[in-house]
Formats: structure tokens, C-alpha cells, sequence
């Protein structure tokens, strides 16, 4: 089985104008892109409508965020069904930004995870450890760990909508990415604990995507590894680097 690479672009909370969120999609717009690959973007809440609309069809747009229930008294929040009424189809949940700065558990993702799907999103799942974890030897028991309160609440179909991003909390935003084997080791592991907890199949074919500092020049090494189905890029991903990024397979 083949799995469709895929590039995610995580704009987190940039750009900070209606400006630089129209060239960030022009330079998109304009680029020579790899069919093969699957693209999605991830602006701020308050541009995913606009990002929607100006954005070529063939890229996809996420939010970062959405919350466990549909609608009611949570002030601030975003549903899925909104999301899915907006015509956006996927969902960024548990970025370690979300888990350290706001203090969402695995328990919580998990039930975000739940309910995107069930409105009919797709998720792009976050997990990874610190750099204290790598440290001490437990970074595949904090990844399964992420995992397994997920692993519960779904049923092997809904794994067809999930992309997993393995993104090391120490290489977010430092400019110290993994090595090709790194990324590698732990994207292997990954797959042989979806194996067991879920199935060979569902481990066969979700895509586990690395993120934490990909550059162009970084992403073409990390590419050629057998586990790593692709990228979730923060801030290369507001740079024309990005297009390299997602061109990264290309021959
Ligand atoms: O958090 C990330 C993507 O979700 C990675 O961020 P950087 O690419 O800026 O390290």
C-alpha cells in the first residue's frame, strides 16, 4: 500500500494581518505544485473563510483547534459542526501548544478527536515528547501513551481520517529538527504500536507525518524515510520555502 505524502502548513497565530494572509496564499496560488501530494493549510480561525475562498482547490484548509461540543454556553470556542458548515475539512488536535500552554490532556484531545470526527472532520493528530522525555528514555511510552486515550475512543474506520503528526516538543520552533533516523525510529515504532492497539491494516495505511523545524533544506533527507509520509511545517510554512517543502518527493 502506497500512502499519499502529505504536507500540512501550521500557521499558528500568523500572519496578523488580512494583508500577509492574502500573499501567503498568492504564493501558493502561483506555485508549481506536486500532485501527488496531499497539501493542507492552517491559518488562524479568523482567516479560515477567507483562506478558503481564495485559496486554489486543489489545497486544503484546517483549524487549528475545535472544541468537544457542537454548540452551547463555551464562550470562545469553535465546533466541529461549525467547521464542517464552513466547508473546512480538517482539524490541527493536540499541537503541544495546546497541551503545554493550554492544558489540553490526552484524555481531552481524545475527545476532541471524537467529535471532529463524528461531525465529519478529518483530524491531524499531534503527539511528541520533551526534550527531558528523550532524555530519559521514554519518548515511545509518551507517544503511545498520547496515543492510546485516542486508540479507545475510536473504531478502526474512523482511521481513515486521521493523519498522526509526530512532532518533538524540542524540535518545535528551535531549529534542532530530528535526524532522518530519528524521525524514522520513532515514526516506525508508531506503526508497529498501531499493529497492536488497532490493526495491521489501520497501521498500514495511516499516514504519520514529521513535524519540528522542516526546512527546504532539511525535508528532502527526512522525506526518503519509509515512515515518514510527510510534514506539518509551522514557521517554513509562511516562507516561499514552503512550496520546496511540499515538493520535497519530487524527482
Ligand atoms: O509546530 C510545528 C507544526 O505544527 C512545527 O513548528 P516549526 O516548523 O516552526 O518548528
Amino acid at each position: 500500500m502506497t500512502r499519499q505524502f502529505f504536507v500540512g502548513g501550521n500557521f499558528k497565530l500568523n500572519p496578523t494581518s488580512r494583508e500577509a494572509k492574502r500573499e501567503l496564499v498568492n504564493i501558493l496560488n502561483k506555485a508549481t505544485l506536486n500532485p501527488q501530494t496531499e497539501v493542507v493549510i492552517a491559518p488562524p480561525a479568523l482567516y479560515l473563510i477567507p483562506v478558503l475562498e481564495l485559496l486554489r482547490k486543489d489545497i486544503k484548509v484546517a483549524a487549528q483547534n475545535s472544541h468537544t461540543k457542537n454548540s452551547g454556553a463555551f464562550t470562545g470556542e469553535i465546533s466541529p459542526v461549525q467547521l464542517v458548515d464552513a466547508g473546512i475539512p480538517y482539524v490541527i488536535l493536540g499541537h503541544s501548544e495546546r497541551r503545554t500552554l493550554f492544558g489540553e490532556t490526552s484524555v481531552i484531545v481524545a475527545q476532541k478527536t471524537r467529535a471532529a470526527l463524528d461531525a465529519g472532520l478529518r483530524v491531524i493528530l499531534c503527539v511528541g515528547e520533551t526534550l527531558a522525555e528523550r532524555e530519559a528514555g521514554s519518548t515511545q511510552k509518551v507517544v503511545e501513551e498520547q496515543l492510546r486515550a485516542v486508540v479507545t475512543l475510536l473504531s478502526p474506520g474512523d482511521w481513515s481520517r486521521i493523519v498522526i503528526a509526530y512532532e518533538p516538543v524540542w524540535a518545535i520552533g528551535t531549529g534542532k529538527v530530528a535526524t532522518a533516523a530519528q524521525a524514522q525510529e520513532v515514526h516506525a515504532d508508531t506503526r508497529k504500536y498501531l499493529t497492536s492497539a488497532v490493526s495491521p491494516e489501520v497501521a498500514e495505511s495511516t499516514r504519520i507525518i514529521y513535524g519540528g523545524s522542516v526546512t527546504a533544506a532539511n525535508s528532502k533527507e527526512l522525506a526518503t524515510q519509509p515512515d515518514v509520509d510527510g510534514f506539518l511545517v509551522g514557521g517554513a510554512s509562511l516562507k516561499p520555502e514552503f512550496v520546496d517543502i511540499i515538493n520535497a518527493t519530487a524527482v
